[in-house]
């Protein structure tokens, strides 16, 4: 029998095609990236782990491991087109379009010319995504030219080294690497859908990234994090918490950063990343923001039974290590292109154009009338 709640509209329920990268909601905590379960990648293996396990197949043994890196850390240089580009646009865009132009205006400069150039793309665009966004970030901000090239082994701690200009604590660079882990892949979800829809047509990698960055844009996926923290920062206390939660739901609004479509009871990846919030909390010294989501997190279940979803406790975590609200989604992007290049090549592997049908709702057949004979 179909869950209810997984039935109806928005495909929920259907099967839409197969992957071998990702279970959600099916074993072990419910979230798993080619059969290892995410409580244990977050706690032994770094993102660059994950991401060659989702794009090359398996985890790299130690060699694989330093050459893949090695590998990422010589693509983080931007061409001067793309820098000048990234100067053009203002300071008040919105930093997913800021990643939508960049990768798009990438495709133009760096155009895939054909399948057997994948793998490259994909690298290139993990390597280039942290740059890309800092660089716009920094120029229209600070009135600064960023060197986007750095020697830190881990992407996170070298986004966060971007962002303000020096290395990061050993925590916020654990914690950085433990959210992109956490955001790497989810099946599929609308803005992998929508990389995997591309891909079906046969289009380059840029073209099915770009699409993908569109869909994640939105409050009702990735978007998400931001809406979260916009939600929280204006709580002052556990009590004020309860009662704006309280008055959202009676005015029907949603609440960004809870509910899921897949799962029903919690999302896995928020006690990860609601714990390293907590230590974050604790090392910033002052936890209102930490204490005021975690009543929303008991307001939210004892009232709806909804539960956080991976953004909501990173909106915190974020805000703890400096991060600019409008730069969480972008973050969230530097992740999910492994999930969504892994995607576009699984689609090629095995295509066939995505093209579902619809249940017509308009009007019966008839004849086109003459101009003056419309009202
Ligand atoms: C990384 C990610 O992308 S995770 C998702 C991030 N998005 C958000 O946090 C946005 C807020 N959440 C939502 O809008 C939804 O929960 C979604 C989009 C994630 C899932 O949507 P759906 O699959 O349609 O949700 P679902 O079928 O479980 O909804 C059941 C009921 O709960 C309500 N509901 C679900 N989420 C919320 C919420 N966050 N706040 C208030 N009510 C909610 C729905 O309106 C629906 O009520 P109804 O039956 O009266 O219409
Ligand atoms: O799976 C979904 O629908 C949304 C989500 O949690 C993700 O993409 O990480």
């Amino acid at each position: 029998m179909v869950d209810k709640a997984l039935g109806g509209a928005g495909l929920r329920g259907q099967s839409a095609g197969e992957t071998a990268l990702c279970t959600v909601g099916k074993s072990g905590t419910g979230l798993t990236y080619r059969g290892y379960d995410i409580a244990e990648l977050a706690d032994k293996v770094s993102f660059e782990e994950v991401a060659y396990l989702l794009l090359k197949g398996e985890l790299p043994d130690a060699e694989q491991l330093d050459a893949y890196r090695s590998k990422l850390k010589n693509l983080r240089g931007l061409p001067q087109p793309l820098k000048t580009v990234l100067e053009q646009i203002p300071a008040d865009a919105h930093p997913m379009d800021v990643m939508r132009t960049g990768c798009s205006m990438l495709g133009n400069l760096e155009t895939e010319a054909g399948f057997q150039d994948q793998a490259d793309i994909a690298d290139r665009l993990l390597a280039a995504f942290p740059s890309i966004i800092c660089y716009w970030y920094r120029y229209s901000h600070d009135g600064v030219r960023i060197v986007t090239e750095t020697e830190d082994e881990q992407i996170g701690a070298h986004f966060l080294r971007l962002l303000h200009g020096k290395a990061p604590s050993e925590l916020h660079a654990k914690v950085m690497d433990v959210s992109l882990i956490l955001y790497a892949e989810h099946e599929f979800n609308a803005s992998t859908f929508t990389a995997r829809v591309c891909a079906s047509t046969l289009s380059d990698m840029h073209s099915c990234i770009t699409g993908a960055i569109g869909s994640l844009r939105g409050p009702l996926h990735g978007g998400a994090n931001e809406a979260a923290m916009e939600l929280i920062e204006g709580m002052q206390d556990e009590q004020d918490a309860i009662a704006t939660l309280k008055q959202k739901l009676a005015d029907k609004e949603k609440i960004m950063g809870f509910g899921h479509a897949i799962y029903r009871e919690s999302d896995p990846r928020n006690a990860i990343i609601k714990g390293w919030s907590a230590k974050l909390a604790e090392e910033f010294g002052d936890d209102r923001l930490y204490r005021v989501s975690v009543a929303c997190e008991q307001t939210m279940w004892e009232e709806k039974k909804l539960f956080c979803n991976a953004d909501f406790f990173h909106a915190s975590a974020y805000h703890f290590m400096g991060i600019p609200t409008k730069l969480f989604t972008p973050i969230f992007v530097c992740s999910r292109l492994t999930g969504w290049a892994a995607h576009v090549m699984e689609q090629r592997a095995n295509n066939r154009i995505i093209r579902p049908s619809a249940d017509y709702t308009g009007p019966e057949p008839r004849d086109v009338p003459a101009l003056n004979e419309r009202r």
